[in-house]
């Protein structure tokens, strides 16, 4: 087998918006959400070899362990090859992004290591395919597969494509890590939003027609994420994305989100990045 390498980027997601619509029989909540990419996150190298082994380095130690959906995602693949044996890997992740922040890091780096074996070992497994295989490790994993913004639905798994304006966004990473199933099994979390319907649904910005479900219950227990948010509004329309901790807005250039960041307080940290409709991975992949 050839030695091959292959660096590609793993970006974040932003939920432009996300409702819930109501919880399914097996207890999992019903969604509704814009997945919008953005041009900023981690980075992650591929490095083909014959040992039959998968191993991973990452900037951050902790993150080297077989609980890493990036191991996980690899194993997947590999068990649904004829010829293990052959199949190696070194995979180098540089982690840029915040971890349960609300910006997909995990699925991303999943979705990632998919896309870049499926390529690298010549596996042929259509995307469909490689959506439902990735389903099995998170939510979230399908879409930065498909790379394309999409409106989902279900708990993540259908999908339609949607094309977002071209914008800007300054996303603020309070530390803070939310927990996500608390805040599902939360009573207070408003479950009923009404389900729209796809064709005639126009986002136009961030405006109060469209909302984070999650938001008020999670600005009301985590303080650090209200202040991230309150500081944020002053300057534009600003959101929380997935269940948090980060925070958006939205801007019409570069210049008005970069004039916006270098006003940023010591306390709060973020990142300015641009909107893509196409997730940074498959304009590399797939060109
Ligand atoms: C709401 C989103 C939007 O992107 O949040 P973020 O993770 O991005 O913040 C995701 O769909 C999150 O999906 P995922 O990341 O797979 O959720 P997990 O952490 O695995 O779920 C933790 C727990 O939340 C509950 N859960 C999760 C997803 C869902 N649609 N309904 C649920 O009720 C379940 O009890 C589950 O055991
Ligand atoms: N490759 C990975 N990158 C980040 N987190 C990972 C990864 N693999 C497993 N995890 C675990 O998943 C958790 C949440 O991941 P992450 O995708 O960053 O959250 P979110 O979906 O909220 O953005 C982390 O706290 C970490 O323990």
């Amino acid at each position: 087998m050839t030695h091959q390498k292959l660096t590609l980027p793993s970006p974040a997601k932003l939920n432009l918006f996300l409702h819930i619509n109501g919880r399914l029989e097996n207890g999992y909540h019903e969604l509704q959400s814009l997945f919008h990419f953005i041009d900023y996150g981690d980075t992650m190298t591929f490095e083909t070899n014959a040992s039959g082994k998968i191993t991973l380095s990452c900037n951050i130690k902790a993150l080297e362990t077989d609980d890493n959906l990036v191991l996980k995602a690899a194993n997947l693949l590999v068990n649904l090859t004829l010829n293990k044996v052959e199949k190696g890997v070194h995979i180098t992740l540089n982690k840029r992004l915040p971890m349960g922040g609300g910006v997909g890091g995990g699925s991303s780096n999943a979705a990632t290591t998919m896309l870049a074996l499926n390529s690298l070992w010549d596996l042929g497994h259509s995307t469909a395919d490689l959506e439902a295989l990735g389903n099995t490790l998170g939510a979230d994993v399908p879409i930065f597969i498909r790379g394309k913004s999409s409106i989902a639905e279900g708990t993540g798994d259908k999908m339609c494509t949607y094309n977002v304006h071209n914008a800007w966004y300054l996303v603020l990473t309070p530390n803070a890590h939310v927990n996500t199933k608390e805040l599902f099994s939360h009573p207070e979390l408003p479950r009923n939003t009404p389900k729209l319907d796809n064709n005639t649904l126009n986002y136009s910005g961030i405006t109060t027609d469209l909302k984070n479900d999650f938001q008020s219950l999670v600005v009301k227990k985590y303080p650090i994420i209200a202040k991230a948010l309150q500081w944020l509004l002053e300057y534009a329309p600003s959101r929380m994305t997935g269940t948090g901790a980060c925070v958006f807005a939205e801007f019409a250039t570069e210049q008005q989100a970069q004039k916006v960041f270098q006003q940023l307080p010591e306390e709060l940290s973020g990142f300015v990045a641009k909107g893509c409709n196409i997730s940074p991975t498959h304009q590399v992949l797939f060109g």
